[in-house]
């Protein structure tokens, strides 16, 4: 998918939401496991629930890893149903030596390989640039290299400042930008790190930032606007538990579409 097929939908949809599959499957309610599939059942009902109000889906592969063979089958089944229009995101957070990293593309991308084409796949940028290229080559896909992330261990690492002056996360993103472009490189910044917003922008003022952390993790809709837009809105938001187990009876439904209105309304206000 294009830059301008995502700015586009972002503009038509008055949305940046990204919902996220971190389908549990201890968390699906219990009237879906009766089903052959409750993963992917629990999914296309979330997906029925919060196409309108969204412009992207993040399944996160650890939920569907975890359950082997059968979990994979249901993130090619979700994938599958995904609206064409919205943009999808492999949350694998893959990164290798180059061979490897050519056969993790290969898994996200390649559909004749593996079933799955993702539009992107989240990539760890500890390897440098000959573990992301492989990623690039594949056009009209995306890598979302990780900057600064949401967790409270991105201290450890991200923020220590190099004698140049740079934190490890600028280092990443002034390193990083030329290796693909804005039509082909987005970055993931934690929502709770809104405060770093204005200074990556300056880095990287054009590229997309998707933006996980807010819902259950607490970060502000309101400042990663305010701070992280561009022209082009630029930014993806994701939310995962916050909207898919907003209730955990057989009404999930209705609360994952109340929630994920709710988000869109308050983004209508910011675009
Ligand atoms: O790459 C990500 O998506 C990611 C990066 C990050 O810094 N923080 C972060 O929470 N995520 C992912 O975003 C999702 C957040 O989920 P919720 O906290 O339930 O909304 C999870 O799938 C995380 O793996």
């Amino acid at each position: 998918m294009t830059k301008q097929e995502i700015v586009q939908q972002i503009f038509q949809k008055k949305s940046y939401l990204c919902v996220g599959l971190d389908t549990d499957i201890q968390k699906v309610p219990k009237h879906l496991l009766e089903y052959a599939d409750p993963v992917f059942e629990f999914n296309k009902r979330i997906i029925d629930a919060t196409k309108e109000y969204c412009v992207a889906y993040k399944p996160n592969i650890a939920f569907y890893e975890a359950m082997g063979s059968k979990g994979w089958e249901s993130l090619r089944k979700t994938l599958e149903y995904i609206p064409k229009e919205c943009f999808t995101i492999a949350d694998a957070k893959r990164g290798d030596i180059g061979n490897t990293s050519g056969l993790y593309a290969r898994t996200f991308f390649d559909k004749e390989s593996s079933g799955l084409d993702f539009d992107s796949v989240t990539v760890a940028p500890y390897m440098g640039h000959d573990s992301i290229l492989p990623f690039l080559e594949y056009p009209g896909k995306w890598v979302i290299l990780l900057a600064l992330t949401s967790n409270p261990g991105a201290m450890d690492f991200q923020e220590i400042q190099l004698p140049d002056g740079d934190m490890i996360f600028e280092k990443v993103l002034n390193t990083s930008k030329n290796w693909g472009s804005s039509e082909s490189l987005m970055y993931v910044v934690g929502a709770t790190r809104a405060e770093r917003l204005q200074q990556i922008r300056k880095i990287v003022p054009d590229h997309f930032l998707l933006i996980p952390g807010v819902g259950a993790q607490g970060g502000s809709l309101a400042d990663v606007s305010k701070y992280g837009m561009n022209k082009d809105c630029g930014l993806l938001v994701n939310s995962s538990r916050g909207i898919i187990y907003a209730r955990s009876d057989e009404h999930f439904e209705e609360a994952a579409a109340e929630e994920a209105k709710k988000i869109q309304t308050e983004m209508q206000g910011f675009l």
